[in-house]
């Protein structure tokens, strides 16, 4: 066993701060965001519109808010969500019943509105986030369509088809904000704070979850994202602006009824943040603006508008696949390629594990896994010495990775137990193994393919308990950190999923090691490598166990294996055949008919 106190002294001193040099500055931005925002939202007391001009813009603004939910939900957490409008019309109603029928004023009816949207969407969320794709997309239809029965038939609180009208609009510090254009001015203000928050979102550890969540659910569990929470937080966070758009547009135009919120209003939505470009605030904004402004553009068409608009609507979507923000931003990505990073000033990687006993660190008694009646492991003991590499071999379909995805539970056991030091982790979630230190890489790369390098290693630092620092910059020195070990860094700032198969590896390994994993569980991370990567990741590995890193791999190739472990142990058919050290297994008897099948290899 190595020592694990041996790991250089150096390297837990408080890391440098490495800057990279992006286009613009966090503070020019919000700066300009500012200036942009105070402008726009000012513009109408000082241009003289007319009344059709500031309704069709207050429509604007109001949308926009609850497409800014989507872009969460659907753009950063890659949700499908097909009953926006009815969290839209929670809060529209609430204000309407609220004020005109309760005698409520407006700003308690407006919390009420966006409680009973943020209600709805968390519970929606919960019950059905467990299903993803077609499912979740068909139960918010479902969900959709029902509160559209609702409004119309129960008629003695919605008032039915005939809505809800005389709905006034709110007075703030005493000023009534009849004037449209100071309505505007409210409406402006709210929009501006949603943007905000939909920008700032991404740089967030929940945001960062959410764009993992869509990229990659299985590996966001795997290194420590609670996938369920962060998508119930998207639907909720989403169902709330929804329900705030929706109430200001109630009061904003004094009638609403239930055409206003039904499915066709949910597609609206939805058309209008893929246009715009989902995955940005700026884009869900644009696309709302753009799909209420042009209709208006194309009236001089006259009969054949509505298939001049339809046809403009679908070029862009089938042309522009990244909306409309899309384009425009592709500039900024292309500098993105060009920043620099000084590798030298990244703090070497502390892989410190405190041994605190000789116990294993890994205890897996009697495990079987089956898959209706494929024994795929079949009460597999065994035990991981802590600071050792330790190599689990054997045939294809021998149930090797069934047993790494039942010790970190993307699998659970159908019999057996599995204790990692000294705590039982047999029912616990992927994450919550994840957060006890348990860091994982898989057999065909998982990683989040749109995200930079250096986001990608930031998920695995954001696991629960990893002893860093709070905040973003540490969760980036970590990062960086580990990328520097994998000898990654320079590539930091690049988009992942523009890297040779090679350094996808390296990322997924810096991805674990930023977690300050106790135990490293790695999937055949010699596959697909030449022999040069395969030389390089071996002495990548022989770095990590010199650190006392504990290692559970599995992998194909011998020499690897003869090379860096100190322990094998062999499966076939799911069951156990044999354990020791390399020279005592690869000469095993029963390995060298059921696996190797090579009597000549026995003899080297
Ligand atoms: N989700 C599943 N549903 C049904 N059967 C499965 C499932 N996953 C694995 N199996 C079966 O369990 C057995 C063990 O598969 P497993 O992938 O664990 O083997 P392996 O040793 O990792 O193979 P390889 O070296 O080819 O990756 C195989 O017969 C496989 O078909």
């Amino acid at each position: 066993m190595k020592d694990s106190q041996s790991t250089d002294v150096a390297s837990m001193a408080a890391p440098p701060s490495v800057k990279t040099r992006p286009p613009f500055g966090t503070g020019t931005k919000i700066a300009f965001f500012i200036m942009l925002g105070v402008l726009v939202a000012i513009a109408p007391l000082f241009v003289s519109l007319s009344p059709y001009i500031l309704n069709i813009l207050m429509q604007a603004a109001t949308y926009s808010v609850a497409v800014l939910g989507m872009t969460i939900v659907l753009g950063y957490a890659g949700q499908i969500n097909l009953a926006q409008a009815t969290f839209f019309g929670l809060g529209a109603y609430a204000v309407a019943i609220g004020t005109v029928v309760l005698g409520l004023n407006f700003w308690i009816a407006l919390l009420m509105g966006i409680g009973m949207a943020v209600v709805a969407g968390f519970v929606l969320g919960l019950t059905t986030l467990r299903l993803g794709g077609h499912y979740l997309a068909m139960i918010t239809i479902s969900f959709q369509i029902i509160f559209d029965l609702v409004l119309v038939n129960w008629s003695q609180v919605t008032q039915g088809p005939d809505g809800v009208a005389g709905i006034e609009r709110p007075s703030l510090f005493g000023f009534e904000l009849i004037d449209d254009r100071y309505y505007l001015l409210l409406c402006m203000v709210i929009l501006y704070a949603a943007i905000f928050m939909v920008w700032w979102l991404p740089q967030t550890r929940t945001g960062r979850g959410m764009r993992a969540v869509r990229e990659n659910e299985l590996a966001a569990e795997v290194s420590g994202i609670n996938t369920l929470r962060v998508k119930v937080v998207a639907f909720t966070m989403s169902a709330g602006l929804a329900g705030v758009g929706g109430a200001f547009y109630a009061a904003g135009f004094a009638y609403i009824s239930p055409d206003n919120f039904n499915f066709t209003r949910s597609i609206e939505f939805l058309t209008m943040v893929l246009l715009g470009g989902a995955q940005s605030a700026f884009g869900g904004v644009l696309g709302t603006s753009l799909l209420i402004l042009l209709p208006e553009w194309l009236r001089f068409l006259k009969e054949v508008y509505l298939a001049v608009y339809g046809l403009a609507v679908i070029l862009i979507m089938v042309f522009l696949p990244a909306g409309i923000w899309g384009l425009l931003r592709a500039p900024l990505d292309r500098r993105r390629k060009r920043l620099t990073i000084d590798v030298d000033a990244i703090a070497a990687l502390d892989l410190t594990v405190p041994i605190d006993d000789q116990s294993p660190i890994l205890q897996i008694n009697d495990v079987r896994k089956y898959f209706g009646g494929v024994k795929a492991v079949d009460g597999v003991s065994l035990q991981v010495a802590r600071g050792t590499v330790h190599a689990l071999i054997g045939p294809n379909g021998s149930g090797k990775t069934t047993t790494l995805n039942v010790l970190n539970g993307i699998y659970s056991a159908t019999s057996g137990s599995i204790t990692f030091d000294s705590t039982g982790i047999t029912s616990m979630s992927p994450h919550e193994r994840a957060g006890l230190g348990i860091g994982r890489t898989f057999q065909n790369i998982r990683l989040f393919p749109t995200m930079s390098v250096v986001e990608n290693v930031m998920i695995g630092a954001q696991r629960a308990n990893n002893p860093i620092e709070p905040g973003r910059e540490a969760l980036r020195q970590r990062a960086l950190s580990a990328l520097k070990f994998v000898e990654m860094a320079d590539k930091a700032e690049l988009i992942v999923q523009n890297l040779p198969y090679g350094h996808q590896r390296l990322v997924e390994i810096a991805r674990a090691l930023a977690g300050h994993p106790r135990l490293l569980l790695l999937d055949e991370p010699a596959a697909g490598l030449n022999q040069t990567e395969k030389k390089e990741l071996g002495d990548l590995l022989k770095r990590l166990s010199g650190h006392g890193l504990t290692i559970f791999l599995i992998e194909h190739d011998i020499g690897l294996i003869e090379q860096i472990s100190d322990k094998i142990t062999v499966l076939n058919f799911g069951k156990k055949i044999a354990e020791g050290t390399p020279q005592e297994v690869l000469r095993h008897p029963d390995v060298i008919t059921a696996y190797l099948g090579a009597p000549a290899h026995a003899a080297t």
